[in-house]
């Protein structure tokens, strides 16, 4: 991925289809948003699209550079989407799911590896930040799909904790008046996630808020700054990103029926639907409104808000 990371703007750029209606490619720095004043973002993606590699949908142009490595492609999609299920399997278990969607199967049903989908597996690289409070390289966000893996190996990943408890900064701050930027990252309940050598970070996303009915939640995270030294490297995640089916619509699947706790007031969309709008939403200037998903959830106080 070095290698098309690599490539001059201009060329990496005729692998941006956002104005043809796709989120897979190409995203260049700065052309998301993270806040609602249209922040631009710091970093570039590449998303590659699991029917794409796996044969099950039309290819898109991808790079030369990219193009030897499809079968490395194809073996971490199915390996991650191996997590995402055993994680969709055990949440099934537990979930009080209605006796049809039990019986068709739970939540692995509904992401077979072979139906087309937008699973999508994710190349993250953010320059070396100052350590500035505005320097957030990823707006705060909740995963749209079901089950996210991600690797990272630098830390700036953060998290929103509930009101109750609170973050502790990651490196202590000089002992002078001024607070570390990393404890002022630190307020409203922003803790750091720190990278753990051969773990992943898994996230649920908002189809399982959803399919749940509240009862699971989509964390709130971002990506500022790498604290410390650390702030002086490249950043690199890589992610794999598992959605329900194109045509599933996002609904209760619990018994006890649909209320307001399935997050957000948009009921009987489609995934296809759902996936499109966010990701689509943050590549617009004005799209953070537009494209928001399950947060109200997700800051919800235990039991009702
Ligand atoms: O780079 C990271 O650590 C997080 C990436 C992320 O949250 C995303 O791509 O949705
Ligand atoms: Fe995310």
């Amino acid at each position: 991925m070095q290698g098309f990371f690599n490539l001059p703007i201009d060329e990496k750029t005729k692998y941006d289809f956002a104005d043809q209606g796709s989120y897979f490619g190409y995203k260049g720095y700065g052309k998301g948003i993270v806040d609602k004043k249209g922040t631009r973002d710091r970093n570039e993606f590449y998303n590659i699209s699991k029917d794409d590699v796996l044969g099950l949908s039309e290819r898109l142009p991808s790079p030369h550079v990219l193009n030897g490595h499809r079968d490395l492609y194809a073996s971490y999609i199915k390996a991650s989407h191996a997590i995402c299920m055993l994680v969709a399997s055990i949440l099934s278990s537990r979930l009080p799911l209605t006796e049809p969607t039990q019986r068709a199967g739970g939540l692995p049903s509904m992401h077979k590896l072979t139906a087309v989908s937008g699973d999508q597996v994710r190349f993250v690289k953010a320059p070396p930040q100052t350590q500035d409070l505005n320097a957030v390289a990823l707006g705060e966000h909740t995963d749209f799909g079901s089950v996210t893996v991600l690797f990272n190996r630098l830390g700036g990943l953060q998290v929103r904790l509930p009101d109750y408890i609170t973050a502790i900064p990651p490196v202590e701050s000089d002992s002078g008046e001024d607070k570390g930027v990393e404890e002022e990252l630190c307020e409203e309940g922003w803790a750091y996630v720190r990278p753990l050598p051969g773990h992943c970070v898994i996230n649920l996303g908002d189809a399982l808020v959803k399919f749940s009915n509240g009862r699971l939640r989509s964390n709130i995270h971002r990506v500022v700054a790498p604290p410390g030294e650390q702030g002086k490297k490249t950043r690199h995640s890589l992610v794999y990103f598992s959605r329900p089916e194109d045509d599933v619509v996002l609904r209760s699947l619990v018994e006890g029926g649909q209320d307001e706790e399935g997050g957000s007031g948009v009921t009987g969309v489609t995934a296809k639907e759902w996936i499109l709008r966010r990701a689509l939403g943050r590549r617009k200037l004005d799209g953070w409104e537009g494209s928001g998903g399950t947060e109200s959830v997700s800051m919800r106080a235990e039991g009702k808000a």
